[in-house]
């Protein structure tokens, strides 16, 4: 099995590419490939598919040529991954699948057709909107953290820390305990401290994030838009953009129209090889 490494602010993925949806991916393969002692290592496997070939993405393929399948290092299946769409759109135009274009490349995901624009070293992708919609509580050991469920597609958890704590103090070695009435399919928790000031956006933050189907992982596009979207309401912003730290990098929120949110950041190509034990 032909393999690519790449990442987008060292959230990293396994891409397979499987243009005609021959390949039958198992759970256990995908575990096999993320081990990062057995396996090539990842938060995640990217299965590169026309949309029309795959009874996921058939219902879109007349939006958007490619079906980006994505499963996290568990085996599960998650509607959508930001950064996975980042990394996917990098892989697309350097392989000449897809050519770069200002009005962006349309991938289809479990959530819907999402817009990549290439911008140099940077993908920017056009999200769905981000819903804030209830409250709820996180625990880490003996802590609990109030926070607000925003689904971005996928679920999340954005959780502010109490005054003096900080991220380096979590222990996200374990999952977040959390409601299981309010995420019964499980949940993406991020953990938010405010920054110091940047000239270039409205707002800053640092994140940690306990990835459902993945464990911590350096970094979350659909967990970044969850914290933008809180941060740009919390601070009665109704547009702005947000810098996100997370511990792979930055990656940028901006909400600049009604249903315009875009989310910005590297997305690297690291290695190509042949996987021989799948
Ligand atoms: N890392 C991703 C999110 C991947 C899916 C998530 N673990 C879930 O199960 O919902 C991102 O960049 O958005």
């Amino acid at each position: 099995m032909r393999f690519t490494k790449g990442h987008g602010a060292g959230n990293d993925f396994v891409i397979v590419e499987d243009v005609d949806g021959a390949l039958d991916l198992t759970p256990a393969q995908v575990v096999a490939l993320c081990h990062r002692r057995f396996g090539i290592g990842g938060d995640g496997v990217l299965r590169v598919v026309r949309s029309a070939k795959d009874p996921a993405g058939a219902e879109l393929a007349g939006e958007a040529e490619w079906f980006m399948d994505y499963r996290n290092s568990d085996g599960s299946i998650a509607e959508m991954c930001g950064n996975g769409v980042r990394v996917f759109t990098r892989y697309l135009v350097s392989h000449g699948l897809a050519t770069p274009s200002p009005a962006g490349i349309p991938i289809a995901t479990r959530a819907g057709v999402m817009l990549a624009i290439v911008e140099g070293d940077q993908i920017r992708v056009r999200m769905k909107s981000p819903r804030v919609y209830a409250a709820g509580t996180a625990t880490t050991g003996p802590l609990t953290f109030p926070g607000v469920a925003v689904d971005c597609g996928n679920p999340h958890l954005v959780c502010g820390l109490h005054d003096g704590l900080s991220l380096d103090s979590l222990d996200l070695t374990t999952e977040p305990g959390f409601d299981r009435s309010l995420f019964p399919a499980g949940v993406n928790v991020e953990f938010v401290v405010t920054a110091a000031p940047l000239a270039e956006a409205d707002l800053h933050v640092g994140m940690r994030v306990h990835e459902r189907g993945s464990g911590e992982t350096l970094a979350c596009g659909t967990g970044a838009l969850a914290v933008g979207a809180v941060a740009l309401r919390d601070a009665g912003l109704a547009m702005g953009v947000v810098a996100i730290d997370l511990p792979g990098g930055r990656l940028t929120v901006t909400h600049d129209a009604e249903d315009g949110w875009w989310l910005s950041g590297p997305a690297v190509l690291v290695a190509t090889g042949e996987y021989l034990d799948a």
